[in-house]
């Protein structure tokens, strides 16, 4: 270990005296100002994280999602593309609070000698970022924390989220696809192309999509070059080159939280859907007006019983042989959807604690497992088990049992099987719109009818003292407020809420659904009242 090296570079990177970085859900997420020393600390990590596991490329991204403009925040990739292994995320914010040279190295060697790491070991680091104006100087200082330790890096510039995800996996498992961006179009491209041509669909399928003035709209028009037939897209809300457009009034979080359409789509067609990404176009939700003109949102729980209900048609095709298929979900998702997933699906249903980590790991424990955040967070996840049984499958070309193997093995290449991807998603969804059962945003809306419910957030002195179990859906502390809520919950037919603080944002989050808009707003209002006196 080169320590001058390292504290010559620590010296431009030095951290706040009285700050505490936390490694959260979304990992370090802040006021874009002060991330300097936090980015600096980990590059350094990742280069730790990959000599750690033997030179496998681990991934970077630098991005605040749907954040305001003014923030940025930084998240490690582990090896599959997956979110950082649990146990790390203490040690990065070990790392990130190493304020002054002195601490910082000798952090650095108790992670060395925590995880055994040999030191000439090789260290291969992936980054990106996402459009934000101040990533270009954060993934500079990144860097720094990469040459600090002498880790080889690879920057790929502007990317979504997922993309950075896809290329982590790529490096470390060949199959997975190219290594490149190009290689991330192409293999959507393809098996897109490829299911269509199997169903013999030769018509184009348009879609709008609100880019959220982020990355994605810069992607989705890369993807369209590649595209030249199948789908078309409109772009709106595509300036990511004007800071201040960032999730403003627009994007998936907007479309979700407020429940309306976005600003930026002039001439709003009834009857025809819409989508919406979030910032680094990792979520995705979908709305029509219906003929009333009403604003009819699809969302996380819509997309995912729609995937569902058309992968459980095929699956029911390939006679003999059964397979499970599971949905995962968190307490965020609207009563209306467990309830169709139950008893009209009939299919398994996980819930898990919110943060996507969550719900990929249980969605790993079915063949094909499903998983969602109502606010368009998920993937589908296909199980090496069931990828084998479908290479294997011996159905004669032609037949429809044929059709439905082939069609779930391009499945497999088309959802991106690492995190929620915005892209990867959209297309999922149109095919199976066109394919499944459900053809138009109407026939899909009505599968089942939402609750009404609401979202609040209460500040707090201290959101730490809220501690829930039964993921998340029952508070255990502060001691008594569980029974309160569960006190007023009963006065309400169909009624349910819960707490639990966020783990992004330093507030409480409050939520509640209820038969009726009246009763859900008076809920809300009520078990946050409950809450005053913390
Ligand atoms: C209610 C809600 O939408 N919570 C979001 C939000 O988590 P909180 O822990 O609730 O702040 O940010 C997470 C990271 O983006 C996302 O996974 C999650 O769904
Ligand atoms: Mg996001």
């Amino acid at each position: 270990m080169n320590i001058e090296h390292i504290t010559g570079y620590a010296s431009k990177h030095l951290g706040p005296e009285n700050e505490t970085f936390a490694y959260g859900t979304a990992g370090f997420r802040m006021l874009a100002s002060k991330l300097d020393p936090v980015v600096f600390r980990v590059g350094i990590l990742a280069g730790l994280r990959s000599k750690a596991l033997g030179g496998k490329t681990i991934g970077v991204m630098i991005t605040a999602s749907h954040n305001p403009p003014k923030d940025n925040g930084i998240k490690i990739v582990d090896p599959f593309g997956e979110m950082l292994e649990q146990s790390w995320e203490a040690i990065s914010t070990k790392l990130a609070n190493s304020h002054d040279s002195e601490s910082l190295i000798s952090t650095i060697k108790e992670i060395v000698e925590s995880q055994k790491i040999d030191w000439s070991a090789p260290s291969n680091v992936v980054v990106a970022r996402d459009s934000r104006e101040s990533g270009p100087k954060l993934l500079a200082s990144t860097i720094d924390g990469l040459k600090a330790i002498g880790a080889s890096f690879k920057d790929f510039g502007q990317l979504t989220t997922p993309q950075l995800h896809y290329l982590t996996r790529c490096f470390n498992d060949s199959s997975f696809g190219k290594p490149d961006e190009e290689g991330y179009y192409e293999k959507l491209i393809l098996s897109y192309s490829k299911i269509m041509e199997l169903w013999g669909v030769t018509d184009d399928i348009s879609i709008t999509v609100d880019a959220a003035n982020g990355i994605g709209a810069d992607q989705i028009l890369k993807l369209q070059k590649y595209f030249e037939q199948h789908v078309k897209f409109t772009l709106v809300n595509g300036s990511s080159d004007v800071p201040s457009a960032l999730n403003s009034d627009c994007g998936a979080d907007f479309v979700k939280t407020n429940q309306k359409l976005p600003s930026g789509i002039p001439d709003f067609e009834p009857l025809k859907l819409y989508s919406s990404f979030d910032g680094d176009a990792d979520r995705v939700v979908f709305y029509y007006l219906n003929k009333e003109g009403t604003f009819r949102l699809l969302d996380g729980d819509k997309i995912a019983t729609l995937l569902a209900s058309f992968i459980s048609s095929l699956l029911s095709k390939l006679d003999g042989k059964s397979f499970k298929l599971g949905i995962v979900q968190t307490a965020y998702a609207n009563g209306s959807s467990s309830n169709y997933i139950t008893n009209v699906l009939k299919l398994p249903l996980g819930v898990t604690a919110t943060g996507v980590k969550h719900l990929h790991h249980k969605a790993q424990s079915y063949d094909i497992g499903v998983y969602f955040e109502a606010n368009g967070h998920g993937t589908v996840l296909f199980s090496d088990n069931f990828v084998e049984a479908l290479e294997a499958q011996d159905f004669t070309p032609g037949t429809e049992q044929y059709k439905a193997a082939s069609t779930l093995r391009l499945l497999v290449d088309l959802i991106n099987q690492t995190v929620g991807d915005s892209i990867a998603d959209l297309l999922a969804v149109l095919v199976a719109l066109r394919l499944g059962d459900s053809k138009t945003p109407e026939e899909w809306d009505s599968n089942y009818t939402d609750l009404p419910n609401r979202l609040l957030k209460a500040l707090v002195k201290d959101r730490n003292q809220f501690k829930t179990t039964d993921a998340e859906r029952k508070l255990v502390e502060p001691v008594g407020l569980q029974s309160e809520i569960d006190e007023i919950v009963a006065e309400y037919p169909g009624g349910r809420s819960f707490v639990r603080a966020s783990g992004t944002e330093d507030a409480v989050r409050i939520y509640a659904e209820a038969n009726t808009i009246e009763d859900t707003n008076e809920l809300a209002s009520r078990v946050s009242k409950l809450l005053e006196k913390y």
